[in-house]
């Protein structure tokens, strides 16, 4: 697993690695220029010269152990500090002993050719850039200097990736031990540039006392939940989806739903078709059973037949008081089976938000919503228009008053358990940005679902192995192309 620390969590990890040794403040800060330095060098050694911005903080100084190191290897460097360091801080031990020629920032230009290392303020960000540092970092995004951040672009937020004020584009981000939020959080993750993870010699188990909820979403999160082919498995073990087709006019998005159920490795799929959808829906289908479904008896009597062990609902159903009724149906129904409620499923919800609520604090099965950013401030305007709350904390906030699996879409998908557990997503392209490729993700969910995945670690792998087929195919992919992509991904995953 690789976790992620808010601000506050690794300032406590790197407590306590000074309590528990060998290194003090002052030893891992050390180490932190280092690696800024050494990340510098690698890349950047022929710059013209280097300028070191250095905040008050602990931020600022690491930037003064980069400045003295490379001024030893005889570059051309200059810090340009914003204020005295803070009195009794590790900054101002450092700071004390720098030989590297100091002024103040306001007098500091951007120059092409050299390179700036951004030590203005990292984990102790406290409120909006404004002042000299702003000008400073509007300056160095017009002009285009090339930008090394120490642990965060300064102004960018590690707890929510968001920017405070002002932040500067970095080529390079070094932070340390663990990436925070903010890294992987847009607007952020844009700002940081390529990010390198360095190692300042915190023992990793100061991790079992901090115990972080917020994880890479890399297939070491979910791996070990990955359901196992066992050579005599049937295919109803293997677990039956059903899949909610709308009517003759919008049938395809519930077809790509059904095929990327299939293709993930669920071992048997039906799609629950309006009697008027029937005939274009069976002239689509092969393996893919079809079977009527438009009333809730109906639904009722498929899931005491078939049993099936998880749903889709949402793509291409439509808003109305029929798809509210099914999800109730589904979520109250003595066989518990889990529901992916994707598209129109989470439309249909809007105005009454605590109904779902309601209905799901009885589930039997576990409950997936799927929302992009626009179904999600239409389900939680509230939540929604809370500008101090973080995509993170949004999705923790649904999956907590939903008693349900959230996946708040988008090019930093992030997944949320009832339990406080979430993942951000880190290997979505810009292809998957395409119609229908969300009635695909809402699939895999169910599939995985349906094999016998928990729910948490279904939708993490889902949403990564969804990536993983948009990567698969770059420019031209059209949603049909994503289930395609998965028997050779899913050999990684006997
Ligand atoms: N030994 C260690 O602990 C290690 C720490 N490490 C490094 O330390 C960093 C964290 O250090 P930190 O906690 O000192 O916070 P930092 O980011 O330097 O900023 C705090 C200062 O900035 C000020 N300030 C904040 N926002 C401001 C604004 N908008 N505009 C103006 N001022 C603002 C703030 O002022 P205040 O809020 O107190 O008024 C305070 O003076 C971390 O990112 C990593 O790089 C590593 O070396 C490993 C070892
Ligand atoms: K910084």
């Amino acid at each position: 697993m690789i976790e992620l620390l808010t601000p506050q969590e690794m300032s406590r990890a790197d407590a306590l690695a000074m309590e528990k040794g060998p290194h003090d403040g002052a030893g891992l800060m050390d180490r932190a220029g280092a690696a800024v330095a050494d990340a510098v060098l690698a890349r950047f050694a022929g710059a013209a010269g280097f300028d070191i911005l250095c905040g008050p903080g602990n931020n600022g100084g690491d930037g003064y152990v980069v400045a003295d190191l490379l001024r030893e290897r005889g570059l051309d460097t200059k810090v340009w500090r914003l204020a005295m360091p803070r009195q009794g801080s590790d900054c101002e031990a450092v700071a004390a002993r720098c030989h590297a020629e100091c002024a103040p920032l306001e007098d500091y230009r951007p120059l092409p050719g050299r390179i700036a290392v951004d030590a203005l303020f990292g984990a102790g960000l406290s409120k909006p850039v404004g002042g000299a540092a702003a000008r400073v970092l509007g300056s160095l995004a017009e002009t285009g200097v090339r930008v090394v951040a120490v642990d965060l672009p300064s102004g960018v937020s590690g707890a929510t990736g968001q920017v405070l004020g002002i932040a500067a584009p970095a080529a390079l981000t070094v932070t340390f031990f663990r990436r925070k939020p903010g890294h992987l959080l847009y607007p952020g993750r844009a700002l940081c540039g390529e990010t390198l993870v360095a190692d300042i010699g915190i023992d990793a188990r100061v991790l079992d006392e901090i115990a972080p909820r917020c994880f890479v979403n890399d297939p070491a999160l979910w791996r070990a939940e990955w359901p196992v082919m066992e050579p005599d498995l049937h295919k109803y073990r293997r677990g039956h989806v059903g899949v909610f087709s709308g009517g003759p006019m919008a049938t395809g998005a519930a077809r790509l739903s059904a095929r990327a159920a299939a293709r993930i490795g669920a071992g048997a799929v039906t799609l629950l078709s309006p009697g008027a959808a029937l005939a274009v829906n069976a002239m689509h289908l092969t393996s893919i059973m079809l079977r009527r479904v438009e009333e809730e008896r109906e639904l009722l009597e498929f899931h005491e037949e078939r049993r099936p062990k998880a749903y889709v609902l949402g793509p291409g159903f439509g808003i109305g008081e029929l798809t509210r009724r099914f999800a109730e149906a589904i979520l109250q129904a003595q066989q518990g089976a889990g529901l992916v409620l994707d598209a129109d499923a989470i439309t249909a919800f809007a105005g009454d938000p605590q109904r779902l609520a309601d209905a799901a604090s009885k589930r039997r099965g576990d409950l997936f919503l799927t929302p992009h950013a626009g179904e999600y401030a239409r389900l939680f305007p509230d939540l929604g228009g809370d500008d101090d709350l973080s995509k993170l904390d949004r999705a923790r906030k649904a999956a907590a008053h939903m008693n349900a699996v959230v996946v708040y879409k988008g090019a930093d998908t992030v997944i949320a358990a009832p339990d406080g557990r979430a993942a951000i997503n880190a290997n979505a392209g810009p292809h998957l940005a395409t119609a229908g490729s969300g009635d695909v993700l809402a699939g895999m969910i169910a599939g995985l679902c349906a094999r016998g995945m928990p729910g948490f670690e279904a939708a993490a792998a889902a949403v990564h192995l969804h990536g993983e087929a948009g990567n698969g195919c770059g420019a031209g992919l059209i949603a049909e192309d994503l289930p395609e992509r998965l028997p050779e991904i899913l050999r990684d995953y006997p």
